[in-house]
């Protein structure tokens, strides 16, 4: 697991700690800029709420695509691992009009190009489903680098919205820091898997713990270093 874990030791196009460096200052000072961010001020972690960024309406849209789509989870090739990542999920695609308006949403509070962004997911767990402790970056000595890497590289921030609340658990926890985020509905949680000058924040690790009571509805969308849509749709 060490060996898997550490950072890249030669320069690696697609995860260029340089680019990173200037995605993280740039979305940095823009959501300082923003009045309804708020910085949590985590320790060693840019970490962000923005409350009630999504109302009841779009929040109910989302759930129901979830409930008509989600299948069981899954994880990337060679890191599976049974019981890791109970929810369901599905794809939200970026041409559904209410999907669309919604992340334009979300990449204009960043300032990201809705191009980099992965196609969202939505997620649901129910009571015991939970997504234990990850980072969202790819780590690059992962046999699936050798497919992720071109296709976009490396991730830099999460957004992520709360779409209900479950009754009891389903926290989206940071071990590292010692701070659980409780789900609030239309909450949009952003933050920075790289530290400022481009490397991987390992600090970012996260889970999401298992439901005790009630069902857990997000959405998470993941943006990356280059422009995911250009370098993933194929040429005609
Ligand atoms: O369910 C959560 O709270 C966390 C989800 C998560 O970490 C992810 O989708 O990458
Ligand atoms: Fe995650």
């Amino acid at each position: 697991m060490e060996e898997t874990l550490a950072p890249p030791k030669k320069f690696d196009p697609n995860n260029d700690p340089a680019k990173l460096s200037k995605i993280s200052k740039f979305v940095t000072k823009r959501l300082a800029a923003n009045s309804l961010v708020v910085d949590v001020e985590a320790p060693g972690v840019q970490l962000y709420v923005y409350q009630g960024f999504l109302g009841p309406a779009d929040c109910k849209i989302l759930i129901d695509k979830i409930d008509a789509d989600a299948v069981p989870s899954t994880l990337y090739k060679g890191t599976e691992q049974a019981g890791f990542r109970t929810s369901y999920s599905c794809h939200l695609s970026r041409w559904d009009p209410d999907v669309g308006r919604i992340e334009a949403r979300m990449s204009d509070v960043l300032g990201i190009d809705n191009d980099f962004a992965e196609t969202m997911q939505g997620q649901r767990y129910q009571v015991g489903q939970e997504f234990k402790a990850h980072h969202d970056f790819f780590h690059p000595a992962q046999d699936y680098w050798q497919q992720e890497g071109p296709a976009g590289g490396q991730r830099s921030w999460t957004a992520m919205i709360f779409l209900n609340e479950p009754e009891e658990g389903g926290n989206t926890e940071f071990p590292n820091i010692g701070i659980g985020v409780r789900p609030q509905a239309g909450m949009l949680l952003i933050w920075n898997n790289m530290n400022m000058d481009g490397t991987l924040n390992y600090k970012t690790l996260h889970s999401g713990t298992p439901v005790q009571k009630g069902t857990k509805y997000i959405i998470t969308k993941w943006y990356r270093q280059n422009n995911w849509l250009e370098l993933t749709t194929p040429k005609s």
